[in-house]
């Protein structure tokens, strides 16, 4: 049709005296689109980069901040958290360099084609706008089709990231225990999941972009034929204007611009759904992050009087239930709880602070019912498993408190008997999260430095003294009954000689 309508504007400018004196239309046609093209182009590069590496640089620092100092994302895998922090910060660039701007152009080009070819013919810029109708009403279909499963692959390819990192990561304990077979087939059926999942997108892909391709060429044709027939007197209707063929070929050169810009978004359209699914999964993340940090606003007290449970009930998921546990802790003082193994010390801990699920009962801070999460921002923390990140051992010590002196983190590390590790090592010996190449008793030493440099009124601590050779053990006590002369601390534990020194012993049974 595009050469039908071509050949008869051709043939018409023949047999109005040849073509040199009407080349002026074809020129500005072409030379306008040009401009047109070239100046989006910039600007929306331009606007788009800039944009991105500034949301892209806020994003990742929010996150980073959020996700991974706490480390507490709900038992997600790690893989999972990686992901969100790398990869879904990654995604956000495409949906806001290339996606956004594309989308502002492509909104505003075909009306700026439109108007161009409206001055020559206002028939063919009607042309060229009612292509757009069939044409958005079928986008709109596949829009929605895709985002479904974009969310879907979104999810499939989460869930194969996490699997895979974290299978790496035990990837020792995987081969000492023969579990290659179960965790390869895990890992091909995770795989074999994203591989289907994007077959689908592809396939809404594919039928967008022929859509796309269809009206594109639909207009263009059109206008073509419009042209071609109305400067040979053809039309099969009344000639709703009088077309010369300056003004035949200046719309006809600017007709392929007017689906331009779509096409272009069409491309990028992935970079927006991954963008977007991107979004929601920081958004809940971070959320999640948020849940269980303490808000930085109001000032902490710097000491608790009393702190108590009141039939404090905890039941996981799988319906394993802890209580009822009343109990009470005054501060300052050193308290410690203990019992025999599996009886849930470790789960009283993790519940005063929202990381155990709370089925019933209180928890009462200085006579005043409190949600755990409240409780959590008065709290330093030292689990079984101390969270290491990625960087070296200042930084590690340093986490729950940036700020904190350099004369009291080498007094605490001095105290806890870290301080022959870093005279042997230096403080920027790299750390890996697994903790590789420090002890048991190291990793959990820097958790107990770390949660007592937290400087917080309450200090929750799961066996502080477990891995410890006897001296090591004497001197992590000292420094704990040092701390509780000041703070409330409460220490799950087995260890009768920081038992014997306890300002009060809870015994669970
Ligand atoms: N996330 C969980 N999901 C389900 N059950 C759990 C979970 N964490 C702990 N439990 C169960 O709760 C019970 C108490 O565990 P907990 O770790 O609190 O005991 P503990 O007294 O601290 O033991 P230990 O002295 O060995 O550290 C155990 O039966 C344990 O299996």
């Amino acid at each position: 049709m595009l050469f039908a309508g071509c050949l008869a504007a051709f043939i018409a400018s023949w047999t109005a005296g040849g073509l040199a004196n009407q080349a002026w239309g074809l020129l500005a046609g072409v030379g306008l689109s040009g401009l047109l093209r070239a100046g989006a182009q910039a600007l929306a590069g331009l606007k788009g980069q800039q944009a991105a590496t500034h949301a892209k640089s806020a994003l990742r620092a929010s996150v980073m901040t959020a996700l991974l100092p706490s480390g507490q994302m709900g038992g997600r895998l790690i893989g999972e958290d990686l992901r969100v922090a790398i990869d879904d910060v990654e995604a956000h660039e495409g949906l806001i360099a290339r996606f956004q701007p594309l989308r502002m152009a492509a909104m505003l080009s075909p009306l700026i084609i439109a108007a161009a070819v409206a001055l020559a013919s206002w028939f063919s810029a009607l042309i060229l706008l009612a292509t757009l109708i069939p044409f958005g009403a079928g986008m709109a279909l596949a829009g929605l089709a895709g985002k479904a499963e974009a969310d879907r692959q979104f999810l499939a390819l989460s869930r194969l990231s996490g699997l895979f990192v974290d299978r790496v990561a035990a990837l020792p304990a995987i081969l000492a225990f023969g579990a290659e077979d179960r965790v390869t087939r895990q890992i091909g059926g995770a795989a074999r999941d994203v591989a289907a999942r994007t077959m689908q997108i592809l396939k809404i892909a594919f039928v967008s972009s022929a859509m796309m391709e269809f009206f594109a060429a639909l207009s263009v044709a059109l206008v073509a034929v419009y042209c071609g027939f109305s400067l040979l007197g053809l039309l099969p209707f009344p000639a709703p204007e009088d077309l010369s063929l300056g003004e035949a070929f200046f719309a006809l050169a600017l007709a392929p611009e007017f689906y331009l810009g779509m096409r272009r978004l069409a491309a990028a359209y992935h970079d927006k759904q991954q963008g977007q699914a991107a979004e929601r999964s920081v958004a809940a993340a971070l959320e999640q992050a948020h849940r269980t940090t303490p808000p930085a606003t109001a000032p902490l007290p710097d000491r608790i009087g009393e702190l108590s449970t009141q039939g404090l009930m905890i039941r996981y998921d799988d319906g394993n239930s802890i209580g009822p546990i009343t109990a009470s802790w005054r501060g300052p003082g050193l308290h410690v709880v203990t019992g025999p193994t599996g009886v849930g010390k470790s789960s009283l801990l993790h519940a005063l602070i929202g990381l155990a699920p709370v089925s019933g009962g209180q928890i009462i801070h200085d006579g005043t019912p409190v949600a755990a999460e409240e409780l959590l921002a008065l709290t330093g923390w030292a689990g079984q498993r101390p969270l290491l990140l990625p960087g070296t051992l200042a930084d590690n010590l340093q986490l729950g408190n940036k700020s904190l002196a350099p004369q009291e983190l080498a007094r605490l590390t001095e105290a806890s008997g870290l301080s022959a590790l870093i005279a042997a090592r230096g403080e920027d010996l790299t750390i890996d999260p697994r903790g590789s190449g420090l002890s048991g008793g190291e990793r959990r030493r820097i958790g107990l430095v770390r949660a007592i440099g937290s400087e917080r009124p309450v200090l929750l601590l799961d066996e502080p003294t477990a891995d410890l050779d006897p001296e090591t053990a004497a001197k992590v006590i000292a420094l704990l009954q040092d701390t509780a002369r000041s703070r409330l601390v409460i220490a799950a534990t087995h260890d009768p000689a920081l038992i014997a020194c306890a300002t009060s012993r809870m015994v669970m049974a």
